[in-house]
């Protein structure tokens, strides 16, 4: 269905995340969570090509070490592949896409992977169709498919409240130096948003209050200044705790970092990758080499990087 002028292969990329804040009401009757969480894209990207094509395909490749690609779908459970659908049904579109994605983020790591492959492809099937979809049309497809896709297309540093998807961009200054360690397996995010319920279920007798999340300020004025220091002080994740318990390893991690040089560690998202802040960059490649001595499989990123955008090859 390629039109006169229409490109035949279109590249994008997305970034990963790291959730440098997330506090997490109660659940909802709509299965989710109220969140604060504070988002911040990170150097990883996802890498999609999409090739004009007559029915719905995605292929994986990998040039990152420790990036498991047994985990992905290929079939229509695909968030990708979910993502050209859907913009083919909003859109009226009536052919396919072909799409190759280049993976650089840790799959189920709660790194948002899977949600920077559907901002991607949102963003290159619109231009491959020319489906000339506005800025805002994506960002509401997006949280169609994902509480964090909306992230994924924006970037930089950002707010999210509702189910996360509801963003506000927030200042930062400078570039945040961050060292990830990564994990050889995933965790489900749907298991450990419910052992976060569970353990508040055991101890409701203990909450008098409804949970209202928010940012706390500090976090804010840290990313404002772009000072790790100040940040490393408030970093905070309600879902490390349930994390922890259903890996507690994650916890000889995150002491093995702080010991050599992090000025913190957080588990990002629903975990297990955990994310340490270094003062500098010296400072970040000391860490990596540490912990990769400690045979820790790490990866140094940076922060913020720009959200889903066009790559001209
Ligand atoms: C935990 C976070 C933090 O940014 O990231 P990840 O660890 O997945 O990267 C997100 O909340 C994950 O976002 P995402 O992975 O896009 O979630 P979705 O696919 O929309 O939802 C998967 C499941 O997570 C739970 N969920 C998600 C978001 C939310 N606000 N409340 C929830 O309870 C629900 O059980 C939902 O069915
Ligand atoms: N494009 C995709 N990339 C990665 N995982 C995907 C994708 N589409 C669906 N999935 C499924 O979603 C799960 C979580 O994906 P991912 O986005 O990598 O992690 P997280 O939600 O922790 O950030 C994976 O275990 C996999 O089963």
């Amino acid at each position: 269905m390629t039109s006169v002028g229409s490109p035949t292969v279109v590249h994008t990329r997305a970034p990963g995340k790291i959730n440098v804040f997330l506090a997490v009401g109660d659940l909802q009757d709509d299965g989710y969570h109220e969140l604060a969480t504070a988002y911040q894209a990170v150097s990883l990207y996802e890498d999609v090509r999409a090739h004009a094509a007559n029915d719905f395909t995605v292929r994986f490749t990998s040039s990152q070490a420790g990036i498991d690609l047994s985990g992905v779908p290929t079939d229509d459970s695909n968030l990708a592949i979910k993502a050209a659908r859907l913009l083919a049904e909003t859109t009226g579109y009536d052919g396919g896409v072909s799409l190759s994605i280049d993976k650089n983020v840790p799959v189920a790591g709660g790194m948002g992977g899977g949600s920077a492959d559907a901002a991607a492809t949102l963003l290159a099937c619109d231009i491959l169709w020319n489906t000339g979809l506005s800025r805002d049309e994506l960002l509401r497809l997006g949280a169609k498919l994902g509480a964090d896709v909306p992230f994924a297309l924006m970037g930089g540093t950002a707010v999210g409240t509702g189910r996360g998807d509801e963003l506000s961009p927030a200042l930062a200054q400078g570039t945040f130096q961050w060292v990830l360690a990564l994990a050889d397996y995933g965790l489900s995010t749907p298991e450990v948003y419910s052992e976060l319920d569970q353990h508040r279920l055991r101890h409701q007798g203990e909450i008098t209050t409804v949970r209202q999340p928010r940012v706390d300020s500090g976090v804010l004025q840290a990313l404002r200044a772009g000072d790790p220091a100040r940040l490393a002080d408030v970093m905070y994740n309600d879902l490390q705790a349930p994390a922890l318990h259903l890996e507690p390893g994650l916890g000889e991690v995150l002491e093995l970092g702080e010991q050599n040089g992090a000025l913190a560690g957080v588990v990002s998202g629903s975990g297990p990758t955990v994310a340490f802040l270094a003062p500098d960059l010296d400072g970040a490649l000391e860490l990596q080499i540490a912990l990769s001595a400690a045979r820790l499989d790490v990866v140094r990123a940076t922060g913020p990087v720009h959200g889903a955008r066009l790559i001209a090859d």
